[in-house]
């Protein structure tokens, strides 16, 4: 076969573009930027050209970012000590504090000014405007490796999303603007919680029965113990590999969000590299997607 020029090869990819467009039209997809995504300036303005580009093609993009990183770094210029446990930040006052002004804050409106600079319309809000997000406090049991019981844990004033008004969200989208949600929520006992962003990220896509929820991490998908990428998963297959101590940590919340999105209508989740340039477009434009696609079964 002679070999394309590049300019060629350039408008197959494109005119490739087009089934994977249409099958998002008008759909909904909820993109987790996770806070260990977040590389550098210029991988940053990839993803708010990524967003901008499928706002402009029709698809209906929600952003949900986290910043656990970015809020570890805070809490430790202000001397606060802070511990996980089973994936999720213990949250004092005082953390919360930390948590609503680095997440509502400054996370929040850099991204917004990141999609702005590429000429898309995007608007940051948190939980609590509109009242989207009510939460309640989340109850975690972890089980106890040496007698395999379960135990409860106290992670404080961490929240888990017990309601989502989805009115707000509709209303914005309508208006064609780009939601940037940071995981923040009030509870109806006037509380400040602190959510984990992939929970938060589920219940957005959940309620809004998105066509797919993206979690985009800092590992190439969900990895086996000899660390080789998982392509695929069903539910029931998460389930085996958290009890056999496969998926630990950070990526726990994560799986849990995906059994949760899907149990509620989302058709598939994936977890991928957010480090990889444009990933958002490759895995949802291209053929070349790639992380760790998890369904129903
Ligand atoms: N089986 C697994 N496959 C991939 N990553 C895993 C697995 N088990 C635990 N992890 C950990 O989960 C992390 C991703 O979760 P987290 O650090 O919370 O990311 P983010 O900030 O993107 O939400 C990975 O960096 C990895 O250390
Ligand atoms: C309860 C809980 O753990 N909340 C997270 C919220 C931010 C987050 O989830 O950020 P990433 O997506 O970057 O991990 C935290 O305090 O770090």
């Amino acid at each position: 076969m002679t070999e394309l020029p590049n300019v060629h090869v350039r408008a197959e990819v494109l005119a490739q573009a087009l089934p994977h467009m249409q099958r998002y039209d008008q759909e909904i997809v909820v993109i987790k930027y996770g806070g260990h995504a977040m590389g550098d300036r210029a991988a940053a303005e990839d993803f708010a050209e990524d967003i901008v580009l499928l706002e402009q093609s029709g698809l209906k993009p929600i952003v949900v970012h986290g910043g656990g990183p970015q809020i570890g770094k805070m809490l430790d210029r202000l001397g606060i000590q802070s511990e996980f446990r089973g994936g999720l930040r213990v949250t004092d006052e005082a953390t919360v504090e930390v948590v609503e002004m680095v997440l509502a804050g400054s996370i929040n409106k850099q991204i917004v000014g990141w999609i702005s600079a590429e000429g898309g319309r995007a608007i940051g809000l948190c939980g609590k405007d509109g009242n989207m997000v009510r939460a309640k406090r989340a109850m975690k049991t972890v089980i106890d490796p040496e007698n395999h019981t379960e135990q409860a844990i106290d992670l404080g004033l961490v929240g888990e999303p017990d309601h989502v008004e989805r009115g707000v969200l509709d209303a914005v989208l309508k208006a064609e603007l780009i939601p940037v949600l940071a995981p923040v929520a009030y509870g109806a006992d006037g509380q400040t919680y602190n959510v984990n962003a992939d929970t938060f990220a589920g219940a957005i896509a959940g309620a809004l029965r998105a066509k797919r929820l993206l979690l985009l991490t800092d590992v190439p998908g969900v990895l086996d113990k000899d660390k080789k990428l998982i392509p695929e998963l069903t539910v029931e297959d998460c389930r085996r590999l958290i009890a056999d101590g496969t998926i630990t940590g950070g990526m726990i919340p994560k799986i849990e969000t995906c059994m949760y999105a899907i149990e509620r209508g989302v058709e598939a989740v994936v977890i991928l590299d957010g480090k990889v340039n444009h990933a958002v477009l490759l895995e949802l434009f291209t053929d070349y997607g790639a992380g760790t696609l998890i369904r129903r079964g």
